[in-house]
């Protein structure tokens, strides 16, 4: 579905991507981490032809996305950042803006709508942050895309909104699609994530399955010094220390995505090579 090879991308000078591959194939949900600046919007934003590579290949869907050819664009759909709405009401956004999608479903659109309670009888102009947020939420999840790609989806979103943006994306109507999410709110929406993807120095640094992950690391905490010896990364908290290692237990762990992107930011060859065990045993890149 996605095949990026040897990607270079810079704004001016500046390089963000010199030698960047991915391939991702199967539908799921994958959190895209890295730390701030490390390239996640350039990257979302040259997969969907907002930004054109300078050098490499990119391959979205079968197409080019920087052709921008109708028959791609009607297949992807963004959530950026910061966005800037019209004045108009989710009635007009809806029949606006739909058509331009061939698998939009009016009455997803609708249920969202009201999941996320958003105001029916108000224009954007008149919601808060939080309320525009959800509705462009909710129109991207309606347009049934194949490839959703969301920047931050739950900055701005209250408990309540995050926990109802889980539960619709969790929902069977999405299972086929992917959706690639950059987030820092890595606790939020761990439990959703198929795959991790971590950017770092213009590299993709890990992508690794939920199930490897599981499988090859050990996140937790403990209040016996002695666990954390030898751990890819350790820090403490009061009494007890919160570390990551490798999961010599037949057992899956339970990942914290939190502490995998500090273990990654800190020490990220040993989480690497923990990871490689795993996926050279199985046979297969996951
Ligand atoms: N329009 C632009 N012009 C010049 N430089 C830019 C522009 N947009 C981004 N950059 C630079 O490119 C690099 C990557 O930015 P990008 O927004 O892709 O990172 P990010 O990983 O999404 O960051 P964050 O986690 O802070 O949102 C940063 O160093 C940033 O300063």
């Amino acid at each position: 579905m996605i095949k990026v090879t040897e990607l270079q991308f810079e704004y001016g000078r500046k390089s963000v991507y010199e030698d960047f591959s991915l391939q991702l194939t199967q539908p799921g949900v994958y959190g895209l981490f890295g730390r701030n600046g490390s390239g996640k919007s350039t990257l979302l934003k040259v997969l969907a032809g907002l930004l054109f590579p300078h050098g490499g290949a990119v391959e979205v869907l079968g197409f080019k996305p920087a052709a921008r050819l109708p028959a791609f664009l009607e297949q992807v759909y963004v959530v950026p950042e910061e966005f800037h709405l019209p004045d108009i009401s989710l009635a007009v956004l809806y029949k606006t803006h739909a058509p331009f999608y061939p698998r939009f479903s009016g009455n997803d659109f609708l249920s969202y709508a009201e999941i996320f309670e958003i105001p029916r009888d108000k224009s954007f102009a008149a919601m808060s942050l939080g309320q525009k947020k959800k509705a462009v939420i909710a129109f991207a999840l309606a347009t049934h895309t194949p490839l959703l790609l969301m920047d931050e989806p739950t900055n701005g979103l209250d408990i309540v909104g995050r926990s109802q943006f889980k539960k619709i994306l969790s929902g069977k109507e999405h299972a086929d699609r992917m959706v690639i999410i950059s987030t820092h709110q890595a606790h939020d929406l761990e439990s959703l994530m198929s795959h991790v993807l971590f950017v770092d120095g213009g590299k993709l640094a890990l992508s690794a399955s939920m199930q490897t992950l599981q499988r090859s690391l050990y996140l937790g905490v403990t209040d016996n010094q002695a666990d954390v010896a030898g751990a890819i990364y350790q820090e403490a908290l009061g009494n007890q220390w919160a570390y990551v290692a490798c999961n010599r237990d037949t057992a899956p762990g339970v990942v914290n995505l939190e502490l995998l992107y500090k273990a990654l930011s800190m020490n990220k060859q040993g989480v690497l090579d923990a990871v490689a065990s795993v996926q050279t045993e199985t046979g297969k890149p996951s």
